[in-house]
């Protein structure tokens, strides 16, 4: 009944065409649309391309998400599972290639209401790990779904510890085999997505024994059901965990090995080999098997942070212009309730912030094709960087992606909370996105054991040259800088060079902060181990701060780009002097701390933020 009622209200609208509140609102825009959508695609030949792919999804019934909120888990699954096996046709019928744009497009379409999401990470698993001949080998196989494979690393006992996973790969040089063994109930692969129902094989992350000595985690490709009925085969339990959040549609699984046999060459071997006489040879470094992680990590920010983000962003600030509520002046009619100012700081942050994402997202992939090639060719130099820059955008990024999406389904009072808004499956979607690849205090920390390092390496070389050949991403650590923030007036906290230096400033303080405090207790006595747990908190900190600067800093540098736009500057620069603005306001009490900003100054900062509430509007 509810669903009627909605699409009859979307139906009024699209029978009298757009809503007229809708359609007087965008009469009113200040810049070229399809100029920066072009802008925001790559090119007027990719905005094209985007509808023409979009036009076929939305028109094709078998893509329909028309009834996702009446199916049954099963139902769900079922028909993400369609959707997907269509998806492959369509691509073929169109020739559209793997790594071509409109995958992207088709998967954006969808929501990611699609099946075999696992068997893309496991792709991305056999390029980063596999050697040559295997992905020969394999590759080609999972093209077409002949084989389905699932990422199984996490355990029910352990998901981020990954020294702690309990899986083993014995290797057996009699036979010149690996036997792949669960130890222990703990030790029960959990989570893996695919693998409940769909999965032919598991790429199982296990800890390689040889001769008795262990190696660590390595990546073992199992097969796991019947190419024949699709039965799990012997020495397999395998099958869903149940219901979840939200992702009904994916068969999120378990899975047991009792002492199943694998060929030797189905360890994934581009960093590490096992020679037929058991002989463990080590191309890579010992964190080359986690290259898999941070390739994910990047992938999974343009995929599935920022595009539900700009969702919520759309569905709650159209609401805004049609939902008529209360009055301004008790002397006319009820306003649209994106003319509250309050109601415009609740949307027009968010709105910003998915700007700002769409900028960092391109620079961050950028830097990762830039040094994924010399990883994946043995050079690691850039790995240390690029672990600690995915680890922190995911977490920042996925944490800022949960609170926005759930500060726009907020704004919509009752109707957020109905499932037929599409706002609370955006939520419940992005919640699980501060778990998934990485929980994100913990990659929190990885980010800022990178930042502590590089401190103290700055710190402890008297090299001046040193300096100069800081990782781009730390460079700020080295600049020389004012300690007080030299705004006099309200209009100086519009100026991006100013504010991106106040929050390299607080970063910086942050990040010293916390290395002193973790020297001072080292230098006392405390255990090293200890001692980074008794300081963690602040490692935190200082990380979000590294992150938030670096988002600013990018976001403002991305407006350089667009100078020679005049209209669609004006507007991204106002959403990058909010971005900034909001987040300084946020966390205020980290720039007021040493003084750096003044109470006055936080009073002019306050009436820049609000000032360009009217003209976002
Ligand atoms: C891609 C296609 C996507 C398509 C779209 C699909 C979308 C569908 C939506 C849902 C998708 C969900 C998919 C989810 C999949 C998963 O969740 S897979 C499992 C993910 N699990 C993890 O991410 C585990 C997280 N845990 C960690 O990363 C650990 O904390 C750890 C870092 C591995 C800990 O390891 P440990 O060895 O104990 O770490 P440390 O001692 O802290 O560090 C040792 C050194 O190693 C360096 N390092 C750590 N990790 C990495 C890495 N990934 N790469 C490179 N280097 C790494 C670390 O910096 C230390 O270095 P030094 O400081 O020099 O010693
Ligand atoms: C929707 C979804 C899909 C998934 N898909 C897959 C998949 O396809 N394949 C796969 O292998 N896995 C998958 N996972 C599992 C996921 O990777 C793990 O859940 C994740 O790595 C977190 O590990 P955990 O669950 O053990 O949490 P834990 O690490 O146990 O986290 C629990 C708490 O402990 C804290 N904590 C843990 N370690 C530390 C530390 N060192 N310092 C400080 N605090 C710490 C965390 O911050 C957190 O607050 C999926 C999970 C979800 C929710």
């Amino acid at each position: 009944m509810a669903n009627q009622i909605y699409s009859l209200m979307a139906r009024n609208t699209r029978n009298k065409g757009v809503n007229p509140s809708l359609a007087a609102e965008r009469q009113n825009k200040s810049f070229n649309v399809e100029r920066l959508t072009n802008l925001l695609d790559g090119g007027e030949e990719l905005t094209q391309r985007r509808r023409q792919v979009e036009s076929m999804i939305y028109s094709d019934p078998v893509f329909s998400q028309r009834n996702n909120y009446f199916m049954s888990q099963n139902q769900r699954y079922e028909a993400a599972v369609r959707k997907s096996v269509h998806c492959k046709k369509l691509m073929k019928q169109m020739g559209w290639r793997e790594e071509g744009p409109e995958k992207s497009y088709m998967y954006r379409a969808l929501g990611g209401d699609t099946a075999f999401n696992i068997h893309a990470v496991f792709r991305r698993a056999l390029h980063s790990l596999g050697a040559d001949e295997q992905i020969s080998k394999w590759g080609p196989l999972t093209e077409n779904f002949q084989i389905i494979v699932t990422y199984a690393q996490t355990e029910m006992g352990h998901g981020t510890y990954l020294q702690g996973l309990e899986t083993t790969a014995t290797y057996d040089a009699s036979t010149q085999e690996f036997v792949l063994n669960t130890p222990s109930l703990s030790a029960t692969k959990w989570w893996p997505g695919d693998l409940g129902r769909t999965a032919t094989h598991a790429l199982v992350l296990a800890q390689l024994y040889c001769s008795g000595t262990c190696h660590g985690m390595h990546g073992f490709l199992v097969p796991i059901r019947s190419l024949q009925d699709h039965s799990p085969l012997p020495g397999i339990t395998v099958g869903d965990i149940g219901p979840k959040m939200n992702f009904e549609q994916t068969d999120n699984g378990f899975l047991k090995l009792d002492h199943v046999r694998i060929p030797r060459e189905n360890m994934l071997s581009r960093f590490s080999q096992v020679l037929p006489d058991g002989t463990y040879v080590k191309k890579g470094t010992p964190q080359s098997n986690y290259l898999t992680m941070i390739v994910v990590r990047v992938q999974l920010l343009s995929s599935e942070f920022v595009p539900p983000l700009m969702k919520a962003c759309i569905i709650a600030t159209r609401y805004a212009v049609v939902r008529h509520q209360s009055k301004i002046k008790p002397s006319e009619p009820e306003v649209k309730i994106l003319d509250y100012q309050t109601q415009q700081q609740k949307l027009f942050p968010q709105l910003a912030m998915a700007y700002a994402f769409h900028f960092v997202n391109n620079s961050v992939v950028e830097f990762f094709n830039d040094a994924y090639q010399g990883i994946i060719s043995g050079d690691t130099a850039s790995l240390p960087e690029l672990h600690a820059l995915s680890s922190g955008m995911k977490a920042f990024i996925s944490d800022c992606c949960i609170l926005g999406a759930e500060t726009c389904r907020r704004a919509c009072g009752g109707h957020g909370y109905s499932l037929l808004s599409g706002l609370p499956s955006l939520v419940t979607k992005l919640s699980a996105s501060c778990t998934y690849e990485g929980e994100n205090t913990v990659l929190y920390l990885q980010t800022a054991r990178y930042l502590v390092k590089s401190y103290l390496q700055i710190q402890s070389s008297q090299d001046s040259e040193s300096h100069k050949v800081l990782p781009q991403s730390i460079q700020y650590f080295a600049s020389t800088r004012t300690d007080r923030c030299p705004a006099q007036k309200a209009v100086d906290f519009l100026n991006p060079a100013l504010y991106t230096e106040a929050y390299a400033h607080v970063a910086a303080r942050l990040i010293r902060n916390s290395a002193d405090k973790l020297y001072d207790l080292t230098s006392s006595g405390t255990d090293q181990y200890v001692a980074w747990n008794q300081t963690s908190v602040l490692h935190v900190q200082a990380a979000k701060a590294h992150c938030h600067y670096f988002i600013v800093k990018t976001f403002a540098a991305s407006l350089r780009k667009l100078e020679n736009e005049p209209e669609i500057h004006q507007v991204m620069k106002r959403l990058c002097d909010l971005y900034a603005l909001h987040g300084l306001l946020s966390d205020l009490g980290n720039f007021l701390h040493d003084g750096y900003m003044s109470g006055a100054q936080a009073d002019l900062a306050t009436a820049a933020y609000l000032d360009l509430l009217p003209l976002i509007r």
